[in-house]
């Protein structure tokens, strides 16, 4: 993780979504705009690698077990952390997730299904309270982006 620039606010972003709804490619734009603005944390999924993923470069790669209870760790390891604010990155629906998903030509068919189920769960979630997220649809790309980057950066940016 890069040093941050103490020039920007500090609070942590938590960038969540299904798979294939667009947060790699939203934060690509926002990180090229936006070069020394932000450190970015690697998340950790439980999913195998494809091909071209390196562990520790896109993604930690994990086991489930691992995973849930890092995730317990990082809440009882961080009384003080300050309180992120959390973005949800919709597909317009779940008809277009999958055709994103199918369209990117990285996943085999079982498991585009999976991650499908999974979009269908992150979706309910991200809707039954908790976090309260900011919501961007991420229905044309441009217009999305505008909208994430208005929230994250202000409009001044
Ligand atoms: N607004 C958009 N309109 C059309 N296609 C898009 C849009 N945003 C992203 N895509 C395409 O959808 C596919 C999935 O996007 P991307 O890989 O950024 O998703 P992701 O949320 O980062 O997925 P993962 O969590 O699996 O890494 C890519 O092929 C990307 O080019």
């Amino acid at each position: 993780m890069p040093p941050i620039n103490p020039k920007f606010d500090t609070t942590p972003i938590v960038v969540f979504g299904p798979s294939g709804a667009g947060k790699g490619t939203l934060l690509q734009k926002l990180f090229a705009e936006f070069p020394d603005r932000f450190g970015y944390s690697v998340s950790h999924t439980t999913r195998a690698p494809r091909p071209g993923e390196t562990d520790g470069k896109e993604y930690n790669f994990t086991s489930m077990e691992k995973f849930q209870e890092m995730g317990v760790k990082q809440v009882a390891n961080h009384p003080t952390f300050p309180r992120p604010r959390f973005v949800f990155i919709s597909p317009p629906s779940l008809e277009v997730l999958e055709q994103r998903l199918r369209g990117r030509g990285t996943d085999k068919e079982e498991d585009v299904l999976k991650r499908l189920e999974q979009g269908k769960k992150e979706m309910e979630f991200a809707k039954s309270g908790g976090v309260n997220p900011k919501v961007v649809v991420n229905d044309d790309l441009e217009r999305a982006y505008k909208e994430l980057k208005e929230w994250v950066v202000g409009k001044e940016a």
